[in-house]
This record gives C-alpha cells, structure tokens and sequence, in this order.
C-alpha cells in the first residue's frame, strides 16, 4: 500500500491476486480532524455509558455475529492490507468476533462489590467506564488488534478512537462499519488515519481517558511521555524475543510443529514469536533436520490462494531490514540451514512482492544479533543447550518478557519450567495459539496491561467507592 495524501478510494475491487501496486490512498488525520473524533467519541460515549450491561451486549453480540458472517470478504481485505495468507487471515478473524462476543458476556456482568461498616454503615463499589479510549494498532495484525482493544473498551461502557498503522489502513474501517449496523450509536468507534503525528496527537488530546498501544518499543517509549503528561493510564502490547525450550523427552513431531507455529506465522511477523530455539543436545540434530525439512516445505506465494502459507512482508525497507539480521548473522559465525533469500515467485504477477524464503539458523549463540534483537520476519535460530538450569538462566537472560514456551512429556518439570520463565504468556507442548478467554500481554519491557480475558475490564474502567453512613457524624471538632 503506497499511502499519499488524497481521496479515500474505498470500497476497493478486490483483485485476485497481491502484487506491490496502490489499493487505497488515505488522508491523514491532523490536529483538527483528530480533535473532531475525539469530540464525536465524546458526544457517543454520553449515550454508550447509560445503556444496561445487557443493552451493551446485545450490540456487541450483532456486530460479532456480522463479522462471523462476513467473515471470508474482511479475510480477503485483510490479506491485501496486510500480505499474510487468506488461510491464517480467517483464523484472525475468528479470534476478532470470539473476542466481540467473550467481552459481551461479560459486559452485563460488571459490577463492584457491597462491605459491611460498623453501626450499620456499610460500603460499595461501582465499575465505571473511563470515557473516549484511544486504541493505536501495528500492522501484522490489523483487524484483529482493533477488535481485542475495542470489544473490552465498548463492553465497559467507554468510546474508542482508533488509529490503524499507516502499512495497513484498510480493515479496521470493516470494523467500523460493522459496529454502526450492529447499533452503536454513531461516533462511537471512530478511524482516524495517519503515522506518528496523528498518533501523537490522540495521545495528548485532552479528552482522551486512556491509551492502549500495540507496538514496537522504542513508539511504546514514546506514547508512555506523552500520556504521562495527562496522567492518562496507557496498555502497552510491544514487542518480544522469546524462547522456545524443546526438552529431549518431548514428542519431537509435536516439537517441530510447535516451532513452526512459534516462527513462521504471518511471515514471521509476530510480537509473541518463539525465535530463541533451545534445544537439548540429544536430540538437535534430529529436532534440526525436521525442522528445516519442514521450514523448506512452506509455499510461499500468493496469499490470495487457499494452499499459500506464506505472503509478502509488509513492505520494502521492512525485507532489506530482515535479510540484513541474516547477512549478520552469517558474519557473527551462524550457519544457514535454510531459506533466507529474497524469494520471486514463478508467477510472473508477483514479481514484484517484498517475498523471502523462511530461515533457519545453526550454530547460533547468546551474544549474535539475530538472537538478541527483535527480527520480525521468519528468521528461527537456533540454540542448543544441556541442562535445565542452565537453559532457564539463558532464556530469560533478556530486556522483553512477552512470551515463552516448552515442550516436554515430564508435566512437573513444565510447570516448574513456566514458573520461573520470565514471561507474560507461557505455552507448554504448544505455541501461538490464543484462546480469548485467556490474558495476554509482556514482563519487563514487552509492556505492561493485558488484552483479553476477564483481568482486561479492570484495564478499560475505574473503580468508584460510595461509603455510607448510616449514623450521626462524630466530628473530631
Ligand atoms: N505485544 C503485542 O501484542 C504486539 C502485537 C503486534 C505487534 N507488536 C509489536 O509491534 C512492532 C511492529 O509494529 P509496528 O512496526 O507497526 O510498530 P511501531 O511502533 O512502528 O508503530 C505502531 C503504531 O504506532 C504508531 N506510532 C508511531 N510513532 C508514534 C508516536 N510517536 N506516537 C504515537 N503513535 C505512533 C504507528 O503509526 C503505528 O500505528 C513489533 O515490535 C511487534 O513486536 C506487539
Ligand atoms: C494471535 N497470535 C499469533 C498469538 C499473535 C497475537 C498478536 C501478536 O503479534
């Protein structure tokens, strides 16, 4: 997507097939326009905050039944706005209504608690909404990052101005059309468009009650300033470098499957992705050689096609960003045992997408710069490692904390292993998935705030405490 100031052309015709051309141009959001949705959140969240809970999740169970419906046309727009396959881009869109209709469960069950006082006086707390939220999104997950910031922010009773990454501007309006045909009342979900200025400016407006952020985290730095100005409590979802710890006693088939999953999703473009491999000696080689076998099978071509596994990157300094780790990697001493080429698909039309072979790196160690830096593109490396102690120290031997997972058949030695994982998310004889009932978000410097799951409502409201006196006052004076 080239974005240029100009027309919003949109709807767009949905081709069938991704090269690099222009679908949309978008104008960006200034101070003005970005004052004029923060207003409008403003006037819709007057009406949004009076309905019941029940009134509230009615609405939210419309809209995650339009988008379940309509869930094959956003995949596509999808899969243009961002490159990833149609086939994982469905399995995003199931997660999105999954979490439009958790968050509507719990919508009407918000409340707060009643404490007795001495002499009859007694006490209650009210869960109340924080008013107009501002939601700004990465680009690997478009759709879905709107929906888990916007089903708790609507659930709770607040408003929500959005601000999509300007590499991907196109789904997130599907999201908002969607809520308006389910019946929000209008400006409730507002779309502004545009990069770190307009983000900027939805950070400081002085309207805005809170700030959830997903994103890298140099930005994540950024938006904590600036919302620490208005003492505005922020979410942030950033990124990660997480380790993968494959025991020898695990079902090696299952490990390797795990592994794939923890790399090469979305092009390896995902916040959570398993790129630290720590694998018990005994069985590297055997570990090493399926997963390569396996990493060489992907089919990388256009998204648009059902078989496709892998699409394009984001964009062009993104590629040459990720094909850079690896050339580093090979000058620090990592070996590559497969992929990471540019790749040009046979079909002429794709010639010109930002497309990469999966990559898998041997040898590697602590101290290289594919092992310690984010990558974000599908770069696995691969550690070896003899004791339990040891790999424990290695991997949380890191400034991010996002996630982490193991692979063992030994249940006591998982959960010891998770427990002392310096993660926010741990998966054990898995990775990647995310059930929305579940929390997720970062340790140390992969954030802090949760998306998801019950704990999420205390991010989107504030607790209010009544105490009533059921006596006389005893003045002190
Ligand atoms: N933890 C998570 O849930 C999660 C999920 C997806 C992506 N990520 C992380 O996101 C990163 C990749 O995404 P990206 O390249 O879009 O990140 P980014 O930080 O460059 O941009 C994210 C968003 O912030 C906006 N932005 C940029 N500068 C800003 C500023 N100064 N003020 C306000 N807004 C600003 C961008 O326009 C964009 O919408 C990776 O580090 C990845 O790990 C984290
Ligand atoms: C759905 N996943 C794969 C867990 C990714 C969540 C968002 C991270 O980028």
């Amino acid at each position: 997507i080239l974005l240029t100031s100009g027309l919003v052309l949109y709807p767009l015709n949905i081709p069938n097939y991704i090269a690099c051309r222009v679908i949309a141009t978008f104008l960006c959001s200034g101070e003005k326009e970005v004052d004029l949705a923060v207003q409008s959140a403003k006037a819709a969240f007057k009406i949004w905050r009076k309905k019941s809970g029940m009134e509230r999740s009615r609405i939210l169970l419309e809209a995650a039944r339009i988008i379940r419906e309509r869930k094959d046309e956003i995949a596509t727009v999808e899969t243009i706005n961002n490159g990833k396959s149609v086939f994982e881009a469905r399995l995003d869109i199931d997660t999105s209504w999954q979490c439009l209709e958790y968050y509507a469960g719990l919508a009407a069950s918000m409340g707060g608690e009643h404490v007795q006082l001495p002499g009859g006086s007694f006490g209650y707390t009210r869960r109340e909404p924080l008013g107009v939220c501002v939601g700004i999104g990465a680009w690997n997950y478009p759709f879905q990052i709107a929906s888990w910031k916007s089903a708790p922010a609507l659930a709770c009773g607040n408003a929500m101005v959005f601000k999509p990454s300007p590499f991907t501007p196109v789904s997130t309006l599907l999201l908002a059309e969607i809520y308006t045909e389910a019946g929000v009342p209008p400006g409730l979900f507002n779309v502004v468009q545009g990069g770190a200025a307009t983000g900027q400016f939805l950070c400081q407006h002085r309207d805005v009650a809170k700030v959830s952020f997903t994103g890298s985290v140099p930005t994540g730095k950024k938006i904590m300033e600036l919302a620490s100005k208005g003492v505005k409590p922020v979410t942030l979802e950033l990124g990660g470098k997480s380790p993968l710890i494959i025991f020898s006693d695990c079902d090696i088939e299952n490990a390797v499957r795990g592994a794939m999953m923890a790399n090469f999703l979305t092009q390896g473009e995902v916040c959570c992705n398993g790129t630290r491999v720590f694998v018990q000696r005994e069985i590297l080689d055997k570990f090493t050689e399926e997963v390569v076998k396996q990493t060489k099978k992907i089919k990388i071509g256009d998204p648009l096609e059902e078989d496709t596994r892998m699409g394009p990157l984001i964009n062009r300094s993104h590629l040459q960003h990720v094909l850079g780790f690896i050339e580093q990697a090979k000058n620090e001493g990592a070996k590559v045992l497969c992929g990471g080429d540019l790749c040009v698909p046979e079909d002429p039309k794709l010639k010109d997408g930002y497309y990469m072979t999966p990559c898998v790196l041997g040898n590697c160690k602590d101290g290289m710069t594919c092992v310690k830096e984010e990558i974000f593109g599908p770069v696995m490396s691969i550690l070896s490692f003899d004791t339990e102690a040891e790999v424990l120290e290695r991997a949380n031997d890191t400034n991010f904390g996002l996630a982490a997972g193991v692979f063992t058949r030994d249940i006591q030695r998982a959960h010891r292993v998770v427990a002392e994982l310096q993660a926010g998310v741990c998966y054990i004889n898995n990775y990647n998935v995310s059930p929305v009932e579940l929390p997720f978000g970062g340790y140390k410097m992969s954030g802090f705030g949760r998306e998801n799951g019950r704990v999420t409502i205390e991010y989107y409201s504030q607790l209010k405490t009544i105490c009533v006196e059921m006596g006389d006052v005893e003045s002190v004076f």
